[in-house]
């Protein structure tokens, strides 16, 4: 039976890549820095996937185990022989499971010829290319130059929204139906697993910037102002009318950018954009805008869902005043229980607006978006 490795149990882990990989055939073996969750993985050997939608349907993932990624042995081992590797971590923690992963390529470059791929399924553009320079800083000239030749890390578009869990059932994942997992086709060694769910495209980049800089621009947006006016959810944030219309426009806006870039057509554009409201809407999901919201230094960075399009949109000669209103209400994201958001705080108490835009979004200081973002304040 074909091995894959998953880094991350947690809600896409299980709730989308783990899923499909179980399907198509594969024994996966999860990675988590949480032992509960890979203990309780361990003692069940299965959990449920349930699709809320219009109608629920509810699926059994079987064969499951973990491996507690300070297991390093068992991790490099698991790496050595899996048919695949995939991550679901969170951007900021692909540099933290880099050597795990350098470890078990290392091993695997000494006894197998065969190639392999790692796909980084995270809501970063280029994110497989970045965790392939992180594994490369932990291998030797020698083994670098066996993995040019042998491993794949192809860049990778995840769509599916999975909200933190509420039920009583530990490893159970409550996932909305529609799910889009895309993989640059030209970023594979060997032939291209077959993964019913999994499609190969040519124009990845497109795909991938679609998906960041429209729905995840949206979301971001409904996120910040929604907890800026005291909503819990995110359906809760679009009831209110001004929050819809930011949305809306933050989307339209970065769509300056993609139709400019991609070719998109405008009619293709709205469809996509209604389509992802729909999404956002659905009743059968809470999604709390604190989730949405997470990691606002991260989100706020220069290329990441607000600033990019922002910076793109005012090149093309449109002025992004509700990517800015998104900016601005993230910037007054004080959720005490994010790290990040704690940081951006103390950071905006004790060095100022400014000092944060330049650091953190990288606008510089000449830039006609820092006036728009202050005046949105
Ligand atoms: N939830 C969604 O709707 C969604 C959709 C598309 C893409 N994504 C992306 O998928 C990734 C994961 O998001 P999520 O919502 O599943 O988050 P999550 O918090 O539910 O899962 C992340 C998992 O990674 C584990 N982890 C953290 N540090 C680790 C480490 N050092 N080693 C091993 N495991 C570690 C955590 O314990 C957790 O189980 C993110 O990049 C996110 O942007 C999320
Ligand atoms: O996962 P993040 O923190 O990058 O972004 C939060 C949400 O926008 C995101 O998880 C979406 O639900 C997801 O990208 C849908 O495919």
């Amino acid at each position: 039976m074909k091995k894959a490795v998953h880094f991350g149990a947690g809600n896409i882990g299980r709730g989308f890549i783990g899923f499909l990989l179980s399907r198509a055939g594969y024994r996966v073996v999860f990675v988590d820095i949480n032992a509960e969750l890979i203990e309780t993985l361990n003692e069940k050997g299965f959990y449920r996937v349930m699709e809320k939608g219009e109608d629920e349907k509810v699926y059994r993932v079987e064969g499951v185990t973990g491996i507690l990624s300070t297991e390093e042995q068992k991790v490099a081992e698991a790496v050595a022989h899996a048919h695949i590797v995939t991550t679901a971590v969170g951007p900021g923690v692909l540099g933290s499971i880099a050597p795990l992963i350098a470890a078990g390529i290392s091993r695997r470059l000494q006894h197998s010829p065969e190639p392999l791929n790692v796909i980084a399924c995270e809501n970063m553009v280029g994110a497989s290319t970045f965790l392939k320079e992180k594994v490369m800083e932990h291998l030797s000239p020698s083994e670098r130059e066996k993995l040019e030749k042998t491993v794949g890390f192809p860049d990778a578009a995840v769509d599916r929204i999975v909200p933190p869990q509420s039920g009583t059932d530990p490893l159970g994942v409550a996932v909305e139906p529609y799910f889009e997992w895309v993989v640059d086709i030209g970023g594979f060694k060997g032939a291209v697993p077959e993964i019913p769910g999994m499609k190969a495209v040519e124009n990845l980049q497109a795909y991938v910037e679609r998906k960041i800089y429209t729905l995840n621009t949206g979301h971001a947006v409904a996120a910040y102002l929604g907890y800026e006016k005291g909503c819990t959810t995110i359906r809760e944030a679009l009831q209110n009318p001004q929050i819809l219309e930011a949305v809306k426009g933050a989307m339209a806006e970065s769509g300056v950018y993609l139709r400019a870039c991609f070719g998109f057509s405008e009619e293709e554009h709205e469809v996509y954009i209604e389509k992802t409201l729909q999404r956002f809407l659905n009743p059968a999901l809470e999604d709390p805008v604190v989730r949405v919201g997470r990691n606002p230094v991260r989100k706020l960075g220069p290329k990441d869902r607000l600033v990019y399009p922002s910076v793109r949109a005012l090149e093309l000669g449109v002025k992004p005043v509700n990517l800015a209103r998104g900016i601005a209400a993230a910037l007054k994201f004080d959720y005490e229980e994010d790290q990040e958001a704690r940081k951006l705080q103390q950071m905006l108490r004790e060095q100022g607006i400014d000092v944060v835009l330049n650091k953190v979004c990288g606008i510089p200081d000449e830039s006609p978006l820092r006036d728009i973002i202050k005046a949105t304040l």
